[in-house]
């Protein structure tokens, strides 16, 4: 059974919460508690491969401008990054969270790191404030996958995102052996509070 440990981020109110728990439940839940970090699991087939799947979804942080990822990353294989198209801050602090992505994986990830940068709350276009080409040219610049979607409305779009995701990271972690059977034995809670800070709360 291979594991695969997925991390979201993005600004306060992006839809973090919304598109995984569609992804997981196929359900809209409109308000979620967002003062505590959360891990969901869940076991799924892909291709034929069982997984199962951890998705970090972390409270927000007080400012916009700083960003969760203050120490190298090296819990999560991949990442996805969520701004609202009706927020223009939001996707620029999709922007940085990308570049401190790659920074922090410079040194330990050969290959790519496996993102999908999203553009949430597509059913919000009459105020769209980021247009779709922005979108798919900052992922183009970052070499991740890019997908404009409705939590609110869409099912299908998020789940074939995160497959398209999960299997690019299946790709990425057998060109790099596993490095996680060798990496010794420290617990997930203990990595979490190192890459994210001491604020979990509960996971
Ligand atoms: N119209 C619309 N609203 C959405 C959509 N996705 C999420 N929302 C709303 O946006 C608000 C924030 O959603 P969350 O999923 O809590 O956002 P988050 O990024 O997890 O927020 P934090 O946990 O505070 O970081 C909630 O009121 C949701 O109902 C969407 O696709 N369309």
């Amino acid at each position: 059974m291979n594991d695969i440990k997925l991390a979201l981020l993005g600004s306060e109110g992006a839809g973090k919460s919304a598109v995984l728990v569609r992804f997981l439940t196929k359900r809209f839940i409109g308000e979620y508690a967002s003062n505590a970090n959360s891990l969901y699991h869940k076991r799924l087939s892909i291709d034929g491969r069982q997984l199962n799947l951890e998705v970090f979804d972390p409270c927000s942080q007080s400012g916009e401008s700083r960003c969760i990822l203050e120490e190298p990353v090296d819990w999560a294989d991949g990442f996805v990054v969520v701004y609202t198209i009706s927020d223009r801050t939001s996707f620029l602090n999709a922007k940085n969270i990308l570049a401190q992505i790659k920074e922090s994986r410079r040194e330990t990830c050969k290959g790519e790191v496996p993102i999908c940068l999203v553009g949430n709350k597509q059913d919000l276009c009459h105020s769209r404030q980021v247009s779709e080409v922005e979108g798919r040219s900052l992922a183009q610049e970052n070499k991740c996958l890019f997908q404009e979607v409705s939590a609110a409305e869409n099912y299908l779009e998020i789940s074939n995102l995160f497959t398209k995701l999960i299997r690019h990271v299946m790709e990425q972690l057998k060109l790099r052996g596993d490095r996680r059977r060798y990496s010794g034995s420290k617990s997930m809670a203990k990595l979490i509070n190192n890459v994210f800070g001491k604020r979990r709360k509960s996971v």
